[in-house]
Order: C-alpha cells, then structure tokens, then sequence
C-alpha cells in the first residue's frame, strides 16, 4: 500500500512565513507535502519554497498561472530554481499557454505541472455567470483534455469529477483534490466537496487539505485522522 503521507498536500494558507513554519512545527514529520498558495508566496517568496525543502518536505507550489504564454513560461522557470514538486497553472489559459508551460517545465529539476480546471469554490450558477453554460463535470473533462493535449502532467478537479476524468485520461494521471471536507467539518467557500474516503475511493491520487487541519484546535491529530481515512479508503482498492 502506497504511504498516505504521499498522497496528502496540507495547504499552508497563512501570511507570513513565521505563521506557516509554526504549523509545520506543530505537525512534525506527520506530513510530507505542503502546497503553498498565493497568500503565501506573494509574502515570502521562494525562501519558504527552499525552508521547506531544507526541511526534507516536498513542496507543491499553487500558483495557479494565468497569462501570457511567454511570461507563464518564464514564471515556471522561476518556479523550477526554487525547488518545488509540483506546480499549477490555470488550465483555461489555454492551450499554447499549457505547452508553453510544459516546455518550460521539462527543464532539469522542473516541477511536474498541474492544470486546475474549475475551481472546487464554484458551482453550475457561479460557472454559467462567467458565460460557460455546461455543467462544472463536462468543463473539467473538456479542460482536462485540452490539458493532456497540451502536454501537461496532471490534473486539479473536485472529487465529484475524478473518476470521469481518471476514465478519459488513464490510470498514470495525477489527480489533485481539493475541497475535502472530514463529515462535519465547516464548507466554507467551498461547493464541490467530499470526505477524504469519498474522494480516495474515487480515483484521486493526492487530496489537498487546508482549513480543517490549520483550523482544529489539534492540527497534528486532525491531519493524523485524515491520513487514518486515506488508508483505509484505500485499503478495498488494493484487494
Ligand atoms: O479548485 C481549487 C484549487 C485550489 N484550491 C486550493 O486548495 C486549498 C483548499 O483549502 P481548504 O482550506 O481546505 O478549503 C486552498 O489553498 C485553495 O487555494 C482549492 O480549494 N480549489
């Protein structure tokens, strides 16, 4: 059976460094993967991306591109000196911005790219409010699509989609989930959510995990419960 810890990312959607490494503290080597996002990076840059590579985790960069295809690219190159894993880019960039992307990420030590299709805090209404009238299930699979066309490594969806697009895209696919909520835990802005037994059962190969680690008043058994979730959820897969 695969290490849970390999297939959980805890979001460290703090504001400065000194707040993020405290949580790392308090989780010890409980996790092995952090994804930092834009609060983050705009903040601290890429010293964070390095503390946390000195401190033997592996660091999943969410940057979530969206420009240009030259400055993506250059964007990516900047992501690669700084040592991350993993890397997003908004996949409804396109697909010469995703190639680009690609190309730049096949460097020596590149991260493996990550195209996030439609984000997990949207639903039908808030989709069809920026004109794309199809359900958030046939935009992910038409976006992740494009995105395997465009040569990109994986993709960012919501449980509810992973398994049409573990079907379309194959067994190898790396499929990032977030909005996982434990049964119980606050939503928040999210809306298209699942447990993390939910979203394992289904095909994901790695859940992305922030406020209801971050947020318990125990962080290190809260992420401990869901890494217990993981591999028993992953338990009947293996039979
Ligand atoms: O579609 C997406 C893409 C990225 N995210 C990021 O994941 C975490 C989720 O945090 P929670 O506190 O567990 O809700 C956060 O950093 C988002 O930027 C996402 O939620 N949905």
């Amino acid at each position: 059976m695969p290490d849970p810890k390999a297939r959980l990312a805890i979001a460290l959607d703090y504001p400065d460094a000194q707040q993020a490494l405290k949580l790392v503290d308090t989780l010890g080597h409980t996790c092995q993967w952090f994804k930092i996002g834009m609060e983050l990076y705009y903040a601290a840059g890429n010293t964070i991306v390095r503390e946390l590579r000195d401190r033997g985790f592996d660091v999943f960069l969410d940057l979530k591109l969206h420009d240009i295809p030259n400055t993506v690219a250059g964007a990516v190159r900047s992501a690669t000196q700084a040592g991350a894993g993993l890397l997003t880019i908004h996949a409804s960039g396109g697909s010469a911005m995703m190639a680009a992307a690609a190309e730049a990420a096949r460097a020596p030590g590149g991260p493996r790219l990550l195209a996030v299709t439609v984000l997990t805090s949207m639903d039908a209404a808030q989709l069809t409010g920026t004109g794309i009238t199809v359900s958030p299930a046939d935009q992910v699979l038409r976006l992740a699509k494009l995105a395997t066309q465009s040569g990109i490594d994986g993709f960012v969806c919501s449980a509810e989609e992973v398994a049409a697009v573990r079907a379309a895209t194959g067994p190898d696919t790396l499929l990032v989930i977030p909005g996982i909520r434990p049964a119980g835990a606050a939503l928040g802005d999210q809306k298209r959510i699942a447990t993390p037994a939910q979203a394992i059962a289904a095909g994901a190969s790695m859940l992305v995990v922030g406020r209801p680690i971050t947020q318990a008043p125990d962080p290190a058994a809260a992420a401990r419960a869901i890494l217990d979730e993981i591999a028993k959820a992953e338990a009947p897969l293996k039979k």
